[in-house]
């Protein structure tokens, strides 16, 4: 029998991740999860609560006290914490540019763990995020590491808030990507890393269904012979 699969997909903001896991999960017909709107949802109430995002307690705090649910419509994952909607809050600049600091503290990281090793307990899911393959799921049957260079990640993103009418300055965006991944990568705590066992993909040459289609033959062809 085929059993269901967790796949755990890391790597660096604008590699494409959420993304190729909605497809992969889509063609499975898996879950998907998207922890890093976790880690952004948390931010956007500690600003609503004013606040220090480098204060582990108070954020502890606010973690504690949230409702936070993730939801899949229509192929879109809508985000809401204590009955508001804040998918689209979430994604803004203020929220971007302070996430990796509520996401550096070892107790708020060990909460979201458990959190999100409860979502994959029955398997079936797709997880993106930075410390999938490391922490949350060092068990997961597949694991991938999407990468692509700076300059490819920061153009996508670019493209994509242009898209959405959001305003967008290539070079800022640029610095700001390359920061977040310092700072994510920098942490004591499960810091950005492909785990030892996951496979590493350079997206950068790639198209989308081009990955999506790399990583659904992967977990195909392995799950034939299991
Ligand atoms: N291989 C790719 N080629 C071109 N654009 C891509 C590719 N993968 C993702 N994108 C686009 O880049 C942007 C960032 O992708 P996203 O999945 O949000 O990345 P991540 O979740 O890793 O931060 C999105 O607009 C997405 O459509
Ligand atoms: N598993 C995760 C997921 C996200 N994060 C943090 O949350 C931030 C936002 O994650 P995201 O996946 O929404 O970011 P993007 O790659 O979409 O820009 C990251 O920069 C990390 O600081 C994390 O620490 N661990």
């Amino acid at each position: 029998m085929m059993t269901r699969a967790n796949i755990a997909i890391d790597g660096p903001a604008g590699a494409g991740k959420s993304t190729v896991a909605k497809k992969l999960a889509a063609e499975l017909g898996y879950t998907y999860i998207d922890t890093g709107a976790m880690y952004r949802a948390l931010t956007w109430k500690v600003l609503q609560e004013q606040a220090d995002p480098e204060n582990e307690s108070a954020v502890l705090h606010i973690l504690q006290q949230m409702h936070l649910e993730l939801d899949m419509k229509n192929g879109n994952v809508f985000v809401t914490v204590d009955e508001k909607d804040v998918t689209d809050a979430i994604r803004q600049q203020d929220v971007t540019s302070l996430v990796s600091f509520t996401a550096r503290h070892a107790r708020i990281r060990s909460e979201m763990v458990e959190k999100q090793k409860k979502l994959a307990e029955k398997g079936g899911t797709v997880m993106d995020g930075r410390d999938i393959g490391t922490a949350v799921l060092p068990d997961a049957s597949f694991k991938f590491f999407l990468n692509a260079t700076v300059e490819e990640r920061a153009k996508r993103r670019h493209a994509e808030q242009l898209q959405k009418g959001m305003q967008s300055d290539l070079t800022q965006l640029q610095t700001e990507i390359a920061e977040r991944d310092r700072i994510d990568s920098e942490r004591e705590t499960a810091p950005l890393k492909k785990a030892d066992d996951a496979l590493e993909v350079d997206t950068t040459a790639m198209t989308i269904d081009e990955v999506v289609s790399f990583l659904l033959g992967i977990v195909r062809e392995v799950k034939r012979y299991e």
